[in-house]
């Protein structure tokens, strides 16, 4: 199985709080990856040092073999880093079909170049798009609400939204953060057969998740985060079953 992020010696602090402290870490192409951990052991920071949003202190993200050090968050999505946020981050004014064209990825567009001399291909890769993201709403039961305002949609729909999003720039990888809060019914199918999809297509998928059950119907395998730290990787089972997880967890 190949490695798709290489993470390595990742350090992070704010002031006093350090958010990752050595971390080293593999995802790997086709499997699913569970990050556990009580509130503020660094998951999202986890994300976010992935993902370009913050830089870190040292340490190394290698994507396809490709060092990301440096490279903003728009750079690292074109290259098929995904990821969705906590706080949805959605258009709510904008339809669920327009929230995903605007998603970050390369566009034919963005060369001026390319735009004044080649409009042509650049209304066709618009097209190949829109036609994308209609797949795409299809295959997670969004069809219905294209056309919708993604603000007047249930907040499970607008959580699928946002996985939806991430699907637009062909990922390598996803990132999902915390996908099922506040979700149920329907879309909460939904979303574990889209990551078990996109998991089968080949992409590497991590996965932040405080619903205990939903990480261990769909991970291959857990992490236990605690204080910025790696502190154990292997069965979801195993590392909730385990005591001294269980007390750092729920800090008893
Ligand atoms: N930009 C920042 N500036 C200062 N402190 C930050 C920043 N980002 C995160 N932190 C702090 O780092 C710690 C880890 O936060 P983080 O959000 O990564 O934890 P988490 O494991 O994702 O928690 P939760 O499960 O509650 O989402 C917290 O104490 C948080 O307040």
């Amino acid at each position: 199985m190949s490695a798709v992020v290489e993470i390595r010696g990742l350090e992070k602090r704010f002031g006093g709080i350090v958010v990752a402290d050595g971390i080293d870490l593999t995802l790997t192409a086709g499997r699913v990856l569970g990050l556990i951990g009580p509130n503020g052991a660094g998951k999202t920071s986890l994300f976010n040092l992935i993902s370009g949003v913050v830089r870190p202190d040292a340490g190394s993200v290698r994507l396809d073999g490709r060092p990301l050090d440096g490279m903003k968050m728009h750079q690292r999505a074109r290259l098929g880093l995904s990821r969705t946020w906590q706080n949805l981050r959605l258009f709510p004014s904008l339809s669920v079909l327009d929230n995903l064209m605007v998603a970050p990825r390369r566009y034919a567009g963005e060369s001026l170049l390319r735009l004044a001399f080649f409009p042509g291909v650049v209304r066709q890769a618009e097209a190949e798009s829109r036609r994308k993201a209609l797949q795409i709403l299809e295959r997670t039961g969004l069809a219905d609400v294209a056309n919708k305002p993604a603000g007047g949609l249930t907040f499970g729909q607008q959580k699928l939204v946002g996985v939806a999003r991430a699907l637009m720039n062909d990922a390598r990888c996803l990132l999902l953060d915390e996908p099922m809060a506040g979700v149920e019914g329907q879309a909460y199918q939904t979303i574990q057969n889209v990551v078990r999809d996109l998991a089968a297509s080949g992409v590497a998928v991590c996965v932040v998740e405080h619903n205990v059950a939903f990480i261990r119907d769909l991970c291959d395998e857990g992490v236990f985060m605690f204080a910025g730290r790696v502190l154990a990787r292997g069965a979801v089972a195993d590392l909730i079953a385990d005591p001294r997880l269980t007390e750092l967890y729920f800090g008893t």
